[in-house]
C-alpha cells in the first residue's frame, strides 16, 4: 500500500507548480490508473514517488512509513518502475535488461547469483517473452522492449510497481494482453500498481481506481465508473464523449 499525502512539487528555480496537494491511497492487489492530458504531471508524480525529484511539501508513505528519507536503493526495494522512454547505451541482451531489475537486491561488490537469474527467467516466462532472452535489446521492436521492461519490473520483486504508459508502442492485441497480464499478476501477488494511461477505455477495463490530473491538480478520484464521467472528461480534456454499453462493458467514444 502506498499513500500520497499533499504532495506539492515545483522544479528548482521554476515558478510553475507541477503538482499541487496530491492526495490518494493505492492498495495492494489493485491497479490505480492515472489519466490526464500531456504535461499534466503524471510522469512527475512517478518521479516524486521514486525519489528522483524531491517534493517541497507533503509525504509518501509505504505501508504507513514515510519514504522521504530513504536512499534510492531502499526505495527500489519497495518500488519498481517502467519508464516512458528507455534507451540503453550498450546492446545488452533482453535477459541482461531483465536481470538489471535485481540490482537493488545485489550487494555493491557482488554479481547477480543463481537466484537472481532464476527470477529474471521466471519474469520473462510470466510475460511470455523467453524467446527474446538472447536478442539484443536495441534490436527488438518498441512493443517487445516494453514487455522486457515490465519483466524487469517483475524481477525487481518490489511490492509497488509504477508503469508509465505501459501500452505505448504495443499493437492492439499486445496492449490488451499486457494489461490483462499485469492485472492477473497484481491479483496473484497482491502488488500495488500505479499506471499512467492515455486511453480512458483502458482504465475502465483494467483499473480498480482512477485519478484524473489536470495542470498538476487531482480533479477527480474514485472507482473507474465514478471518476470517468462525461463531466470529468470534459473538465480534464475539453472533449465531449458518449458512453456505449453492452456485454457488461462500458466504453467511451469521443464525439468529434
Ligand atoms: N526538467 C523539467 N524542468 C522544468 N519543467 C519540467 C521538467 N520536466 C517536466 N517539466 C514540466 O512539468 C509539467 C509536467 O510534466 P510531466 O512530464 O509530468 O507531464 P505528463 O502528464 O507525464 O505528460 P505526458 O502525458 O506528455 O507524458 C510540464 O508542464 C512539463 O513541461
Amino acid at each position: 500500500m502506498i499513500e500520497v499525502r499533499g504532495v506539492t512539487f515545483s522544479h528548482n528555480g521554476s515558478r510553475e507548480t507541477v503538482l499541487r496537494e496530491i492526495d490518494f491511497l493505492a492498495r495492494g492487489g489493485e491497479i490505480t490508473a492515472v489519466l490526464g492530458p500531456n504535461g499534466s504531471g503524471k510522469t512527475t508524480l512517478f518521479q516524486c514517488l521514486l525519489g528522483i525529484w524531491k517534493f517541497q511539501k507533503g509525504d509518501v508513505l509505504f505501508e504507513g512509513e514515510s519514504m522521504k528519507h530513504l536512499k534510492r536503493v531502499e526505495i527500489a526495494r519497495r518500488i519498481s518502475s517502467v519508464p516512458q522512454e528507455h534507451e540503453p547505451p550498450f546492446p545488452y541482451t533482453c535477459f541482461d535488461i531483465v536481470l538489471m531489475g535485481r540490482t537493488a537486491h545485489v550487494d555493491v561488490f557482488s554479481s547477480p547469483g543463481e537466484k537472481d537469474s532464476d527470477l529474471a527467467h521466471e519474469a520473462m516466462e510470466a510475460l511470455g517473452i523467453r524467446h527474446l532472452a538472447s536478442r539484443p535489446y536495441t534490436r527488438v521492436s518498441g512493443g517487445e522492449r516494453q514487455m522486457v521492461l515490465v519483466a524487469r519490473c517483475l524481477a525487481q520483486n518490489a511490492p509497488v510497481m509504477l508503469l508509465d504508459e505501459p501500452s505505448a508502442h504495443l499493437d492492439f492485441r499486445n496492449q490488451n494482453l499486457i494489461l490483462a497480464k499485469v492485472k492477473q499478476i497484481v491479483r496473484e501477488r497482491g502488488l500495488t500498481v500505479i499506471m499512467n494511461l492515455h486511453d480512458p477505455n483502458m482504465a475502465l477495463m483494467f483499473s480498480d481506481q482512477v485519478l484524473l490530473l489536470k495542470q498538476g491538480r487531482l480533479i477527480a478520484h474514485g472507482t473507474p465508473d465514478d471518476a470517468i464521467t462525461r463531466k470529468n472528461l470534459w473538465d480534464v480534456y475539453g472533449l465531449e464523449v458518449e458512453f456505449l454499453t453492452g456485454s457488461g462493458l462500458r466504453m467511451i467514444c469521443p464525439r468529434i
